[in-house]
C-alpha cells in the first residue's frame, strides 16, 4: 500500500519505517526542512535503536517532503502523527493537528479517488470527529465517510524500543465508523500478529489516555509505597516482585525510582485532568498521580543532603540526562528538576549522558548552559566523589564506584555493590 505520514518525529518516523518494513511505500511529510533532508539522506533525525539500519536497508522505498500535495496525491492513506503538547495550563494544544488537517484537506481537493486519513497522534476523545473531520471537510469540500475515510489509531510504542514495539505490539486499536476505512486499516495491519480491537473513534481515543494514565498511576503508586518502604528499611523492588506475582497485577512497570518523565505521560495525564474538569468531573486519583511524580525526583537531593549537608561549592556528578535509557529524548526528564535544585543550592554540576547531552543543553538552556558536560561517565567519576544516578544507562553498570557517595534514582547494581556510601531512593 502507499502510505503517507504527516509529522516525522518519534512516532511518525518509526511507524512509517515500520510500514516500509512490512512492504509498503511511505512518503513522510514534515514542516522541518532539516528532518526532511536527513530522512532523504537515510539519516534518522532522532536516535532510536535499529532505525538507521532500517533506513539504509530500505532506501528508495520511502522519501520525505514538505509538500502535502505530493504526499496525499501519491498515497492511499495518510497518518497524522504530529505532536500534541500541553499548553501552559496543562490542556492539550491542537495547533499542529489542526494545521495538518487543514493542509491535508487542501491537498484532498485535488484528489478524485477515495483517501483514508488516520489520526495517530494522541488526542482527547471527540477530537477526530469534532476538530479534524470538520477541518478536512471545510478545506477539501468533501464529505467524511463518503468521499474520504477517517479513523483513529492510537500508538502504544515506547521510545528506546520503538521499532520493536511497533512491529510486535500487545494490541492494535482501530477506531472507525465506516466499513471501507476499516478494511484499509485491517489490510495495512494484517502482517502484524497481535489482537486487533475495532472500536468507534472516540473509544479508540480514550483507550490511549486510559492506558497512559494507568501506567503513570502504576508507577506513582509504586513510588508512594516505595517511599514508605524506604522509611521502614524495606526494599520496595522485592515488595513489587512479590506483588507482581499476582496475575491480576503483573510484575511489569513496577520499578520504583524518581518517577516518570518523557513526552507523553506528563502531558497526557494533564490533558485528561483538564478535560475531566471541563466536563464537571474531579479526577482525584489523576491529580495525586501527578503530584507524587512531581515530588519524587527531589527525594534524591534530600537523600544526598543526609551525606553532604552543605552543597554550596560542591561538585556533584550527574549520570544520565535522558528521560529513560535508549533515547536522546529529554522531554520532562527528571534530570531537569534535580539539576535545577542542585544549582539553586550552589552546587557545581558535571553531567554525562551517552545520547542526550546536546538535547539537554538545547531544551533547558536555563540550567543546560550552567553545567559542565563530561566526555564519558568515567570522567564524571574522576571529577568528583559525589554522584547522582538519574538514568539507568547500561554502561553505568560497568563503572567502579569505589570511594564514592552514590545516591541512585534508578537502581544501578554496580553502584549498590561498590560505592563507599550508597542510598537508593526507594530501597
Ligand atoms: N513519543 C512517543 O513515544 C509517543 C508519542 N505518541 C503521540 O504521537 C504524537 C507525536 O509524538 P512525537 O512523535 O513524540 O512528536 P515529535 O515532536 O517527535 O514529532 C512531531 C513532528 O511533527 C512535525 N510537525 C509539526 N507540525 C507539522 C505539520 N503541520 N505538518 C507536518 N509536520 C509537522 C514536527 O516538525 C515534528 O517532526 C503525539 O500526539 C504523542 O502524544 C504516541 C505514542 C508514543
Ligand atoms: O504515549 C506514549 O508516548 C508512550 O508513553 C510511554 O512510553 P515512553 O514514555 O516512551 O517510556 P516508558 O518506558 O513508558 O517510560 C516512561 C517513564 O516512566 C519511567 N518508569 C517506567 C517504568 C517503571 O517501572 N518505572 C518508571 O519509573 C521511565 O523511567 C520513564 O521516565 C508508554 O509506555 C507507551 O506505551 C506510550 O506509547
Amino acid at each position: 500500500m502507499k502510505v503517507s505520514v504527516v509529522g516525522s518525529g518519534y512516532v511518525g518516523l518509526v511507524t512509517g519505517m515500520g510500514f516500509v518494513k512490512l512492504g509498503n511505500e511511505v512518503i513522510f511529510v514534515d514542516v522541518d526542512e532539516r528532518k526532511v533532508k536527513m530522512i532523504n539522506n537515510a539519516e534518522p533525525p532522532i536516535y532510536e535503536k535499529g532505525l538507521e539500519e532500517l533506513m539504509k536497508e530500505f532506501r528508495g522505498k520511502y522519501r520525505a517532503t514538505k509538500d502535502y500535495h505530493e504526499a496525499v496525491l501519491n498515497s492511499d492513506v495518510t497518518f497524522i502523527a504530529v505532536g500534541t503538547p500541553s499548553r501552559e495550563d496543562g490542556s492539550i494544544d491542537l495547533k499542529y493537528v489542526e494545521s495538518a488537517a487543514k493542509a491535508i484537506g487542501e491537498a484532498l481537493k485535488e484528489k478524485d479517488s477515495y483517501h483514508v486519513i488516520v489520526v495517530k497522534s494522541t488526542v482527547l476523545p471527540g477530537t477526530t470527529e469534532e476538530v479534524v473531520k470538520p477541518l478536512i471537510e471545510d478545506h477539501s469540500g468533501k464529505k467524511a465517510f463518503r468521499d474520504f475515510g477517517l479513523a483513529m489509531n492510537p500508538e502504544f510504542l515506547r521510545e528506546g524500543v520503538a521499532l520493536r514495539d511497533f512491529l510486535n505490539p500487545d494490541r492494535v486499536v482501530i477506531g472507525v465508523q465506516d466499513e471501507r476505512t476499516k478494511q484499509v486499516l485491517e489490510k495495512l495491519y494484517k502482517p502484524i500478529k497481535a489482537p486487533k480491537l475495532i472500536t468507534d473513534i472516540k473509544t479508540a481515543e480514550m483507550i490511549k489516555y486510559a492506558s497512559n494514565a494507568f501506567l503513570a498511576t502504576k508507577i506513582s503508586f509504586a513510588n508512594e509505597i516505595g517511599n514508605i518502604c524506604k522509611k521502614l528499611g524495606i526494599d520496595s523492588w522485592k515488595v513489587f516482585e512479590g506483588v507482581g506475582l499476582d496475575h491480576r497485577i503483573s510484575p511489569h512497570f513496577f520499578r520504583t525510582g524518581i518517577g516518570w518523565g518523557g513526552s507523553c505521560f506528563p502531558k497526557d495525564v494533564k490533558a485528561l485532568i483538564k478535560k475531566a474538569e471541563e466536563i464537571g468531573e474531579e479526577p482525584l486519583i489523576l491529580k495525586a498521580v501527578l503530584e507524587v511524580n512531581e515530588r519524587q525526583p527531589l527525594r534524591l537531593i534530600e537523600l544526598l543532603k543526609k551525606h553532604v549537608p552543605e552543597l554550596e561549592g560542591k561538585t556533584v556528578g550527574v549520570l544520565g540526562l535522558a528521560f529513560k535509557p535508549g533515547t536522546d529524548d529529554v522531554r520532562e526528564t527528571r534530570a531537569y528538576p534535580i539539576i535545577k535544585k542542585l544549582l539553586e543550592e550552589g552546587a557545581r554540576v558535571i553531567a554525562y549522558d551517552p545520547r542526550a547531552m546536546e538535547n539537554f543543553r538545547r531544551f533547558y538552556p536555563d540550567v543546560g548552559e550552567k553545567i559542565t558536560y563530561a566526555n564519558s561517565s568515567s570522567e564524571v567519576l574522576d571529577a568528583t566523589d559525589v554522584i547522582l544516578i538519574v538514568t539507568e544507562w547500561k554502561e553505568f553498570e560497568e563503572l567502579d564506584y569505589s570511594g564514592k557517595i552514590v545516591v541512585d534514582g534508578r537502581r544501578v547494581k554496580a553502584a549498590e555493590k561498590t560505592a563507599k556510601i550508597y542510598e537508593g531512593v526507594c530501597w
